[in-house]
């Protein structure tokens, strides 16, 4: 049995970034920027009113307040996204709107609370009487405060968040160069599969480790561009890995890995170079990975085994970094100090990456297998309830209530 650190490790090899792609930048969320990029635009793009209220020059109001209050004609309404030369006349107010571009001349806002003009849509009234001000340049949004053009803004590697897309928006751009979203096909194996929702005959049940690997394929930025099931024949398993690779970055399949007289996917991936492998976890241990070469391409595809946890732990173990890379990032999984609420039977042998229900109490971080029979790898129906997978050490054989233990938050 290989540690999981190597096995991480060999499945990562030769695995790049995938190229650049221009992306509309909703599109691009979750994804990561491929290039450095300059503000095109200041923020602000220009002078503006940060509040409801009328534009000043400071000298006309200065000193104003409730006992000495100021009146000045106004000579106009600014309304947020006004055009045109707008100068305002010595010893004038404008009405202006919180984002309207500020008058030339102008210096300062004073803001319609403040005067006796009630807020709210009223008409331009003909004079303005102040009541208190602020300092000089109250009120008022300088143009380029905040990045001003030509300023770095977004950088190579960063995660594409909706405050970057935003960010983008704002300093000019419709679209980032991201690396292309990794694409996954998912393929199911096994004779006793069908399809959820169906009545089960003897022996069957349904798939659900398709939409399991679809689901979190999607949740860490994939697109799944396939998802299919075969039987244990290796002709069929071959013909759906063909149509499966046609699109996809990554092929992952479930099950046929491990011992049996009809595990498919061994026997075929051996035919094709595959590497089969026990890694010393549970579940999880049965391991495979190679690639598919069809058409002139040549697709990297991950095997994990048939049981769901094991495809749930191993999919988080293995194949999000594998995305993470393909996607342009590195992925670590933080472990954080828990105490077992409960005693329970690890693994003789092998790490256990045990699904667990955390709650913080007074004791600290307090964890809880999802189920009596910790970390079995059938137990699919209780798995939602986990928050995270407690990693328990190989030499440990029984997990002891009140003992510290590594928890992988979810
Ligand atoms: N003699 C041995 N037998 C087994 C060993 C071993 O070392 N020696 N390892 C066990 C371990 S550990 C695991 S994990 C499993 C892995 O088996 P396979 O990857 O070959 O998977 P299958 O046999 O096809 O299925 C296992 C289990 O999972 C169910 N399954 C499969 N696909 C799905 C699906 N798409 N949706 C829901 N459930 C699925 C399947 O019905 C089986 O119950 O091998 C042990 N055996
Ligand atoms: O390694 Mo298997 O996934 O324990 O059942």
């Amino acid at each position: 049995m290989i540690p999981v650190e190597d096995y991480l490790a060999k499945i990562l090899e030769g695995v790049s970034p995938l190229p650049t792609v221009q992306t509309p930048l909703l599109d691009a969320l979750g994804t990561v920027v491929a290039k450095d990029l300059e503000a095109q635009l200041a923020v602000p793009p220009f002078t503006n009113s940060a509040m409801d209220g009328f534009a000043v020059r400071f000298k006309d109001v200065r000193g104003t307040n409730p006992d000495h209050p100021t009146q000045l004609p106004v000579q106009e309404d600014l309304a947020a996204g006004v055009g045109g030369e707008h100068a305002l006349k010595p010893g004038n107010a404008a009405r202006i709107m919180t984002g309207a571009p500020l008058p030339a001349g102008a210096d300062t806002v004073v803001k319609v609370e403040d005067t006796n003009i009630a807020p709210g849509p009223t008409d331009l009234p003909g004079t303005v009487t102040f009541y208190q001000v602020g300092n000089e340049g109250a009120n008022v949004r300088a143009k380029g405060e905040d990045v001003n053009v030509g300023d770095m803004v977004i950088h190579a590697g960063e995660e594409v968040t909706p405050a970057l897309i935003s960010a983008a928006a704002s300093v000019g751009y419709n679209e980032l160069p991201v690396h292309a979203r990794p694409r996954v096909a998912v393929i199911s194996t096994g004779e006793e599969l069908v399809a959820p929702g169906r009545e089960l005959s003897g022996g069957q049940i349904p798939d659900s480790n398709s939409l399991l690997i679809a689901a979190l394929a999607q949740t860490w930025g994939a697109e799944v561009v396939f998802r299919g099931r075969s039987g244990d024949s290796p002709e069929a398993l071959a013909q759906v890995y063909d149509q499966a690779a046609e699109q996809a970055d990554l092929i992952i399949t479930s099950g046929g890995v491990s011992a049996g007289a009809f595990d498919v996917v061994k026997a075929l991936g051996v035919e094709h170079g595959f590497e089969f492998t026990k890694v010393c976890m549970q579940p999880g241990k049965p391991q495979g990975h190679g690639h598919w070469e069809t058409g002139g391409r040549r697709v990297k595809a991950i095997n994990l085994p048939g049981n769901p946890v094991s495809v749930f732990v191993s999919f988080t173990l293995f194949v999000r970094p594998v995305l993470a890379a393909m996607a342009g990032r590195s992925e670590q999984l933080a472990t954080t100090h828990a105490i077992a609420a409960t005693g329970w039977k690890s693994a003789r042998n092998r790490r256990q990456y045990a699904p667990v229900v955390a709650r913080q109490t007074d004791r600290g971080l307090e964890i809880t297998p999802t189920h009596v029979l910790a970390g079995k790898s059938h137990m699919v129906a209780t798995l939602p309830r986990a928050t995270g997978l407690a990693l328990i050490p190989a030499e440990t054989s029984f997990v002891d209530e009140g003992s510290s233990v590594a928890y992988i938050q979810l």
